[in-house]
């Protein structure tokens, strides 16, 4: 008598894309995975085509591959490529001829569907449950939130992608983190993502692709997940994925670049297959519990670095390992705050609302509610830069750019801008800011510039005030 068929292995959702994308496994572990989706940017990518030339090679798959600028373009008004930094015209110069050249879609400045890449992917419906997505940023596990498997590469990898259509790597290890219950309210998807971060450490899920389940995941937008996807990298992690839903599917219809007519059928039967088996085994599990999330504000010079609005800067004294100690005293004095003090005292001289974390509409709605009828501190810059053109052209429709003006914020033209000091959107020495970016490392803004991370309505609530302020007691 025959043997019953063997059941099939449980497998998380991310062994079930990586096994669809795998094109062979070596002796050593080592597996060339296929790339469904790249996209390039302007810095990481002209030593790629580089060097792809200098060996006379072909970009593989030109129609798998999206270009953008982002980085380090000006946001002013009636920006062209001539407008910005030296360095940044240089490298869109190169970006304009390598597309061009290579026949790749190009979304320059000038395009409606420009923006931060990692906000236009999506947008565009270029991101989708079930795809290998790369990119040279190491953000790129924001797309991981429509359940893809997406990973930031170096720029060896872009040139190897660009060549090959492949990346060769290791499978990562595979974590869970499981929130269940309801975020207070003013309490946002930013706050959870950093208080997991703030649990678990910068190095936490080490060269995991973390999974984001449980109901409280289940209960986010797509712009929360996407927030959470975000900052995966944060805590070390290779790749964040978030099962694909009714929710995932409801925002991908109907945009450019989803499936349409019958392939939207074969595409949702495939994604209804994209979950962790029930039984599936992950090398870690994390559980949190939604309830005791508060509004979050980083301290220090790490995202880890973190504690409620409500709490102080913590005290390095209090502190058992002395190395952890000198870390803690070394940011305290980069920061220049003292410890004991409360976080709800600390002045700010800028806010900085926008980034691939917390620049899409659903961001700039939740800082209008909170500033609506009110003004930014008189001694606060307070700078809103919409994370694509679309978002931009949404928020000016629906009324939101004009609340946020009204209240004394600069409206910008889209891009990276003050997240990272690559453009003219710098803090100054000394200047301390809160923005809802997502790294706060010393100079990240700009040389000798102050960050503290926090969620868009904390950062609303603190232009408004001057100094930080629990948003739950601003509601009204
Ligand atoms: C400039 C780019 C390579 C970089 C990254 O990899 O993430 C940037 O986007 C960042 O956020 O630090
Ligand atoms: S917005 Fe910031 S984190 Fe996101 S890709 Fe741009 S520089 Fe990197």
């Amino acid at each position: 008598m025959a043997d019953a068929p063997a059941a099939p292995r449980p497998r998380t959702l991310f062994e079930k894309i990586w096994d669809r994308h795998v094109i062979r496994r070596f002796d050593d572990g080592a597996c060339l995975v296929y790339i469904d989706r790249h996209f390039v940017f302007e810095v990481t990518s002209p030593q790629a085509f580089e060097a792809l030339r200098e060996a006379g090679r072909p970009v593989r798959r030109p129609q798998a591959t999206f270009a953008v600028a982002d980085h380090n373009i000006p946001t002013t008004r009636g920006r062209s490529d001539l407008s910005g930094e030296e360095d940044g015209r240089a490298q869109l110069k190169l970006l304009r001829e390598n597309t061009r050249a290579a026949g790749i879609s190009y979304f320059d400045m000038r395009d409606p569907r420009q923006g931060i890449v990692h906000v236009i992917g999506p947008e565009q419906g270029l991101t989708q449950p079930g795809l290998t997505i790369a990119c040279g940023d190491s953000h790129t596990p924001t797309h991981g939130a429509f359940g893809a498997y997406a990973v930031g590469v170096g720029t060896s990898e872009v040139e190897h992608i660009l060549a090959t259509q492949t990346l060769l790597q290791r499978a990562p290890r595979t974590m869970r983190i499981c929130a269940e219950g309801r975020l207070p309210l003013g309490v946002t998807s930013k706050d959870l993502i950093l208080s997991i971060i703030g649990k678990i450490g910068m190095a936490g899920a080490t060269g995991c692709a973390v999974e984001f389940a449980g109901a409280t995941i289940r209960g986010l937008s797509m712009e929360g997940r996407m927030t959470v996807a975000s900052m995966a990298i944060e805590a070390g992690a290779r790749a964040g994925l978030i099962a694909p839903d009714a929710t995932t599917a409801a925002y991908l219809a109907g945009r450019p670049f989803s499936p349409a007519g019958a392939d939207w059928d074969r595409a949702r039967a495939y994604w209804d297959t994209l979950f962790s088996d029930s039984d599936a085994a992950f090398d870690v599990e994390v559980a949190v519990r939604a309830e005791d999330v508060e509004p979050m504000v980083t301290w220090g010079t790490s995202p880890d670095d973190v504690v409620a609005v409500t709490g102080r800067v913590p005290d390095p004294a209090a502190v058992a390992d002395p190395g952890k100690a000198e870390g803690m005293r070394r940011a305290l004095d980069y920061m220049r705050l003292a410890p004991g003090q409360r976080m709800s005292d600390i002045r700010l001289d800028k806010v900085f609302i926008g980034s691939c974390t917390n620049g899409r509409i659903e961001d700039l709605r939740g800082v209008a509610e909170v500033v609506r009828g009110r003004r930014v501190a008189a001694h606060v810059t307070a700078l809103v830069v919409p994370g694509s053109m679309q978002v931009k052209a949404q928020a000016e429709q629906e009324g939101v750019a004009d609340i946020l003006t009204a209240a004394g914020f600069e409206w910008r033209e889209a891009g990276c801008s003050m997240c990272i000091g690559l453009n003219a959107d710098r803090l100054n020495p000394g200047e301390r800011c809160a923005s809802t970016s997502n790294r706060n490392f010393e100079g990240r803004q700009g040389a000798g510039g102050l960050t503290h991370l926090v969620s868009p309505p904390m950062a609303a609530a603190a232009a408004i005030n001057g100094h930080f302020v629990d948003v739950r007691k601003l509601a009204g």
